[in-house]
């Protein structure tokens, strides 16, 4: 099995990200969406990932934001990748000239097949739980059955720990996994050893 990349998610402060960083995640996402527990703005984005490592990459995470807002954050911090978590349209997703993924809230294989065609350019989709009214973050699984073979990279997401996620990636073979809820002490604040676990199990796998 290749390496399975690992980012971790909804990093609000600077020990958390040392401790990704020093446990060997693979990206570090920042949720620049206001109603987030995990909010953080560009400017406190860019003081948190100011000493990461060159081959961390950076994830800035966007839910139906402004393209204006978005411009000025990407001025403010040089985030390598954009996670697009709304409704935002294949026109709206590429037109920052900044490589992108973009989530889908999985209810059937079917919003796979049609998010493939959609964001052809995407360089991932992320594949999270639809849980209704609410655009990710949720800690809830969804149904990896669900998952076709797919020509993309994708990312497993929803409800991942320490305790799923070798199963996950022994029964559908990801690319890379994303986790927030499920190596937080609260809500924006993360556990060390959960990290460290969650990406032992990880890394196990892979042997
Ligand atoms: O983390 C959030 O608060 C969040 C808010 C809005 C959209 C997405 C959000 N997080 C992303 O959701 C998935 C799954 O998270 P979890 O592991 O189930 O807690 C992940 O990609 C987070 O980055």
């Amino acid at each position: 099995m290749s390496k399975v990349r690992i980012k971790i998610c909804g990093l609000t402060r600077n020990q958390d990200v040392q401790v990704a960083v020093a446990e060997g995640a693979d990206a570090l996402g920042f949720v620049l969406y206001a109603p987030s527990p995990r909010a953080v703005t560009a400017e406190q984005a860019a003081l948190l990932i100011k000493d990461s490592p060159a081959f961390v990459t950076t994830v800035a995470l966007f839910v139906n934001e402004s393209a204006e807002e978005i411009v000025r954050a990407l001025t403010v911090c040089s985030f390598d990748l954009l996670q697009f978590h709304g409704d935002e349209t294949p026109q709206f997703c590429r037109q920052f000239n900044r490589p992108y993924m973009k989530a889908i809230r999985v209810r059937s294989a079917e919003d796979i097949h049609r998010a493939v065609q959609q964001y052809p350019d995407a360089k991932a989709l992320l594949l999270d739980a639809y849980v209704e009214n609410l655009p990710g973050g949720t800690g809830q699984a969804f149904d990896w059955r669900l998952i076709p073979e797919l020509s993309i990279p994708w990312v497993l997401a929803g409800g991942l720990n320490a305790n799923n996620v070798a199963d996950a990636v022994n029964q559908v073979q990801p690319f890379a996994v994303d986790v927030s809820g499920g190596v937080e002490a609260s809500k924006g604040i993360k556990d060390r050893q959960k990290i460290k676990d969650f990406i032992s199990e990880v890394r196990n796998v892979e042997r």
